[in-house]
Parts: C-alpha cells; structure tokens; sequence
C-alpha cells in the first residue's frame, strides 16, 4: 500500500495516498484499504477538547482506522494511562502500529478484534465508537465495557432512518416510529439517544449526554454512564417520551405514549414520532467547562467553525423546546415572504438561534407568541 503522510492537529499520520485509489479522477475515502477521512476533522478536532476536559486513565478507540483519533487525544488532549486501539481490518491494524510508532507513543495496546468481542473482554473509561453510519450495533458492548461514570463517544452517520426519511430503517435499527417533520434535524438525535437510553437500561445502567452537536452529515454525542437499575427507570420514566407535530398548523409538543392525538390549536391529528429522549442534549456544567477551555485550542485548523457552534449552542441550551423551523412554519402558515431570524428573535426576546438549521428558532415561549411574531414581520 502506498501511504502520504498528513498533519491533523499536532499529529502526522500515514494514511493509504487518495492518487492510488482514484476512479475517473473522484476519491472517496472508503475506497482505500485504510479509512481516512479528512471531512471528520471538525469531528475529531471537537473530541480533542472534550477528551482534555474529561482525562480518563484508559481511553479505547474501537475502530480506529488509520488510528488518529486515539492518537490525536494522547498527543493533545491527555497522556492518559493506557492507550487502546482496535480495528477488525488487519490493514488497518499494521497501518495503526505505524503510526503509534510515527508519533512516538510507547504504551498504545493495539488490537485486530471485532469490537464487540474486544468490548466484552476489557473495560475503559473513554470509549470511542465512529463507525461506519449507525453505532447501533456497538450501544451495548460499549455501554457494557464503562467503568462506573464512564463516557461513551458515538458518532452517527445514518441520518437518513435517524431524520425520517428512510422509516423502515429506523424502526428496525432504533425501534422508533418516525416520520420527516419540521425539526427532524434535532429529533434524530433524539431518537439516537431514546435507543441507547433503552439499551443501557437492560443491562441495569443509564445514560445522560454531556455534550452533542450536529454537523455536515453525522451526529456526534458524549454520553455519561450510570448504572443502576432505578437510575435507568427513573431516566426512562422522566426523558423518554413520544413527539407529535401537526401536519396543518405545524404546532409542535412532547406527548406521552397514550395521549390525544389532535392538535390542541386547530383540531388536525397529529403525526407522532418516537419514543425519544426529551431532557437537556449537554450538561451545562460541561458546556461551561467546554466554553472557557476551547480557546487553548487555537491552533486547531477548525478552530473557527468550533467557536462558532460553541456560541451557539451555549445560547440555544437554555431552552428546553425543541426548535421552530420558521420556513417550515410560514409555509404550513401559507406566509410567503418568511421574516428574517434576527427580527423574530428580537420580537420574541428570549429567543436564539440554533446550530441544527439556518431557519430555526428556538425559545421557551408558546407557538402562538412565535405565529404573532412571523404574522407581525411578515
Ligand atoms: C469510520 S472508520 C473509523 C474512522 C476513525 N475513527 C477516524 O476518526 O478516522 C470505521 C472503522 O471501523 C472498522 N470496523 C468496522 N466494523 C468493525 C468491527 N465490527 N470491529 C472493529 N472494527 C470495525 C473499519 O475497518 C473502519 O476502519
């Protein structure tokens, strides 16, 4: 295999050379023996920071590929005790072994497992799990393998079961019903976060995220586990529930499992979704934590991108409804010329914008304070 060499971070990496594998002059990254993808690196550049907030004494990086992540947070984030990196591509393993080497970590453990079987063998109290699309498969090892208050990283990549336009897929990956709606951005991760709620609880535990965002074509959320059999009732009693937006008005609200399916503004039925998680998607204290540290990270090559969504989110966090798709809205509203986003904020006051779309809104104040305020503006 002929490698390149890049930089990531403060890192250099051997990774397969794109010209090798080209087809009519387009690469993808999953057409070489090793993955590498440098469309992640906002992905990966955010978990640095996350890790250097959390410092565990055992990090597990479960697909590795090329085995930069595991090695972006030893170098930059944490020197942590042990260093473990796993891939079931044997390429990829020996590609691994390089550059651990390259970038002289002497203590990585490297693995050529299937990461379910690595996951039911050791413990951690990192563990990474970036997958090819759905991390589905990987929920219950992973969550099985923490050490007690450990973190799990899942990122997702199926967007298209977890936003409802593929509907079987997601009932038979994530056991919800979901249908494409105004705010299907947010409720993906919603969904994602309902299923692990549900498959930590067999195995008498719990999950609370600690931080997520969604960027490009993924979901990325760090999870905080707990174990308990009441902690995983309680969870599921509190923050899993169903959502139902009406397909005339667009009015939109959490329900429960056995609720009126009409719409209280207008009478129309509503589509429900779910079950999903409906609690806070960061822990505010970490987020706090995340705000005040970001800038030591200047050099990061997505450090701009990483302030921006940072700010965002720490506005929209305070809100517990989920956001208003405003174009959504005014189209079911039959508004033609949509106000612009700065005017709804400010005629709604407590408001903010939010990272998961261009048009949304999102505030603690009732649909018909927003339908006022795109009525008035119009
Ligand atoms: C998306 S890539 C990982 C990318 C890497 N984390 C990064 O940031 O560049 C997914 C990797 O998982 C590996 N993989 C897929 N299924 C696996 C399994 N069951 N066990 C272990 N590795 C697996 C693939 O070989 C591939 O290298």
């Amino acid at each position: 295999m002929k490698l390149k060499e890049v930089t990531e971070g403060k890192v250099r990496i051997f990774v397969p050379d794109p010209k090798e594998y080209m087809i009519e002059g387009k690469f993808d990254p999953s057409w070489a023996p090793v993955f590498y993808n440098p469309k992640m690196t906002f992905n990966r550049d955010l978990s640095v920071i996350v890790v250097s907030l959390l410092k565990p004494k055992i990090i597990l990086d479960a697909l590795s590929a090329t085995g930069i992540r595991g090695i972006r947070y030893y170098v930059e984030s944490w020197k942590s005790e042990q260093l473990i990196l796993n891939d079931k591509n044997s390429t990829a393993a020996s590609l691994i072994q390089i550059n651990v080497k390259n970038n002289g970590i002497e203590n990585a453990k490297i693995y050529n497992k299937d990461a379910n079987a690595l996951l039911y063998e050791i413990k951690s109290e990192y563990i990474d799990i970036d997958p090819f699309g759905s991390p589905v498969p990987f929920i219950l090892s992973s969550i099985n393998a923490t050490i007690r208050n450990g973190i799990v990283a899942f990122t997702a990549t199926d967007l298209s079961p977890l936003e409802g336009s593929s509907r079987t897929s997601c009932r038979r990956k994530y056991d919800a019903i979901n249908y494409k709606l105004s705010s299907s951005k947010e409720l993906g991760l919603r969904i994602l976060i309902g299923k692990i709620i549900r498959e930590a609880a067999t195995l008498e535990k719990t999950v609370h995220p600690l931080f997520s965002f969604y960027a490009d074509y993924y979901y990325r959320l760090f999870v905080i586990v707990e174990s308990g059999a009441r902690k995983a009732d309680e969870n599921i009693n509190k923050n899993l529930k169903y959502f139902g937006e009406c397909p005339r008005c667009g009015f939109q609200t959490f329900v429960d499992e056995n609720c009126k399916t009409k719409c209280p503004i207008c009478g129309e039925n509503f589509i429900i979704i779910g079950p999903l998680y409906i609690g806070p998607l960061h822990n505010m204290e970490f987020l706090k934590r995340m705000i005040d540290t970001y800038s030591d990270f200047n050099y990061l090559s997505s450090f701009n991108r990483i302030q921006k969504l940072l700010n965002v989110i720490e506005k929209e966090a305070k809100y517990k409804s989920v956001f208003y798709n405003i174009s959504k809205l005014a189209s079911k509203l039959k508004v033609s010329a949509i106000p612009p986003i700065d005017s709804i904020l400010e005629c709604l006051g407590d408001a903010s914008k939010t990272h998961f779309a261009p048009t949304g809104i999102r505030t603690d104040k009732g649909y018909e304070e927003i339908i006022r305020c795109v009525k008035s503006l119009r």
